[in-house]
């Protein structure tokens, strides 16, 4: 029997970098939410998700549900308020799950609008295997290290980026989030990888997070040609 999947987006950011006045997972992206552009990939049939938690800043449910209403109100989803950080908000995703036993679980950027279905099917096929598995891409740049001297280079060969979707056993990834939270969670790897290993899974360089202004110029570009 195949493992029961799950998907936690994490949407409950403020968007500071991006400036924008509002929360840049709001923000129009050919003529729709960002939000609804990543919530409709998780929400494709040929995923089998079977519970789509939507975590957003307490103060935003008046908002997302107007949106909802206008954009898209066929799409089903839960929606649960985030913490002051994305490790507390993952956290809060994870105790919407409360009543389920087993499953694979996606965490994913609700600002990572263009995800690639083949990187999500592959990210849950890869945990489903091995636990644990993440999106990542080899840097394209030459990369150098600051030192108290000046930099140095780094051999970019061992280097990866670090994107989501991140997949998890669900009980894992339950185990790690009962841990205090440290400064160098920057992501849910860096929050399991004391407990298991993690699998890295062929992200796809369109997979970018809408960070600042740029990005979103560079999605709207990407999503004109795909
Ligand atoms: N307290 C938080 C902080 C971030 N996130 C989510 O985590 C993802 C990646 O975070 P980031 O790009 O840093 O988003 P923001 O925190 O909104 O941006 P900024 O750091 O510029 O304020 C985003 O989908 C964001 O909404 C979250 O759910 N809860
Ligand atoms: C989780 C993440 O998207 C992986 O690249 C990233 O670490 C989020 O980082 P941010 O500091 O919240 O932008």
């Amino acid at each position: 029997m195949p493992l029961p999947r799950f998907a936690i987006i994490v949407a409950g950011g403020t968007g500071t970098r991006m400036g924008a006045g509002r929360p840049k997972q709001f923000l129009k992206l050919q003529n729709e939410p960002v939000l609804l552009h990543t919530l409709r990939r998780f929400a494709a049939p040929a995923l089998g998700v079977q519970r789509l938690v939507l975590v957003l800043p307490a103060d935003q449910f008046d908002v997302w549900q107007e949106l909802h209403a206008q954009y898209a109100p066929e799409l089903q989803h839960e929606v649960v308020a985030g913490g002051a950080t994305r490790w507390a908000s993952v956290r809060q995703g994870l105790l919407q799950l409360g009543e389920q036993t087993e499953g694979v679980v996606a965490v994913h950027d609700g600002v990572r609008p263009l995800t690639p279905l083949s990187v999500i099917e592959n990210t849950y096929a890869a945990a489903e295997q091995h636990g644990a598995a993440i999106a990542a891409v080899p840097p394209k740049d030459s990369v150098r290290g600051l030192s108290a001297t000046g930099s140095y280079a780094l051999d970019r060969s061992r280097l990866r980026l670090v994107q989501t979707p991140q997949c998890f056993e669900l009980g894992l990834l339950r185990r790690a989030y009962q841990m205090p939270e440290l400064p160098t969670f920057t992501d849910d790897a860096s929050v399991v990888e004391d407990l298991h290993p993690i699998q890295l899974v062929q992200g796809d360089y369109c997979n970018i997070k809408i960070t600042t202004p740029d990005d979103l110029l560079l999605a709207e570009a990407l999503l004109r040609h795909t």
